[in-house]
């Protein structure tokens, strides 16, 4: 499906997602989910994620603030989505920074996500290099993660996303490169989280591939847009959640090659 086709089916649905991510990302998730055309919930007690993640579209999995309670809770919830056919979205946030941290994306990966969307430096880690990744922040090009992507992909099956000035994505087979945005994307805290959990809202509604791509482009074109009218990182994020609800599915195409 084109990234048209997808935005188009991502409102007329508005895909409940199931979002387990991090304190920091909380209230931007769920308004980037809102603004774009989907329905966030943030759900995180163990208790409700048998009831709770079978009735969901997508799953999105993100380890940012991550503690023991969560982490058992996020593996429950992989395996009923795994069990029940709902794609999943694991944000591996800065997951080289402790050996906790390491097993714990592990253990994740083993699950089998559907899509993983990280940043140049998560992904280099993740396929057993040594990036230069500071914290959740990225140091890497996304030009030196390609071929970890590529081999992540085969690895697992998955989707990689990989974000930056220009994104990349591929499922192993096709790849796409997506450009647009603005500086001021990196400078807003947990904006990569909130993509992470919109990406959930477009893997309810097409293929993961698909999903991918149109949620990377839907980024890129808002965030060009409210780049015209911010004046620093703070108007920017604002304006950038406009931008989202303003994006029309034609607008996605001029962001993919
Ligand atoms: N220098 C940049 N120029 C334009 N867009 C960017 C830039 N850096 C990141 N982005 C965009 O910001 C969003 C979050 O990506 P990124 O900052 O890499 O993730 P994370 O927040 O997980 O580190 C993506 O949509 C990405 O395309
Ligand atoms: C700053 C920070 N610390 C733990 S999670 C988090 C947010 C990271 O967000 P993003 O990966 O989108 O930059
Ligand atoms: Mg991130």
């Amino acid at each position: 499906m084109t990234p048209q086709e997808m935005l188009t089916k991502l409102r007329a649905q508005n895909p409940l997602v199931h979002c387990m991510t991090n304190y920091v990302a909380m209230n931007i998730a769920a308004n980037v989910v809102l603004a774009a055309g989907a329905s966030p919930a943030m759900v995180h007690a163990e208790e409700e994620i048998a009831e709770f993640t079978a009735i969901c579209g997508a799953l999105t999995v993100n380890i940012g603030t991550l503690s023991s309670p969560w982490l058992a809770s996020m593996s429950a919830a992989a395996r009923v989505a795994a069990d029940n056919d709902i794609p999943w979205v694991l944000d591996p946030v800065a997951h080289f920074i402790s050996g906790y941290r390491r097993k714990a994306a592990q253990n994740l990966l083993a699950l089998r996500p559907t899509i993983i969307r990280a940043n140049a430096s998560e992904i280099i880690a993740l396929s057993g290099q040594v990036g230069a990744g500071k914290g959740a922040d990225s140091g890497d090009s996304v030009e030196a993660a390609q071929a970890a992507a590529r081999a992540l992909a085969d690895q697992f099956g998955a989707v990689i996303s990989v974000t930056g000035p220009v994104d990349f994505v591929t499922d192993g087979t096709q790849q796409a490169r997506i450009s647009g945005g603005s500086i001021w994307m990196p400078q807003v805290t947990a904006l990569g989280c909130a993509q992470t959990a919109l990406m959930g809202g477009y893997a309810a509604v097409g293929p993961a591939f698909d999903a991918a791509v149109a949620c990377l482009a839907h980024f890129k074109v808002a965030g060009s847009a409210a780049a015209h009218t911010a004046k620093g990182p703070g108007s920017f994020q604002v304006q950038f959640l406009d931008a989202l609800a303003a994006t029309q599915p034609r607008d996605l195409a001029q962001a993919v090659a």
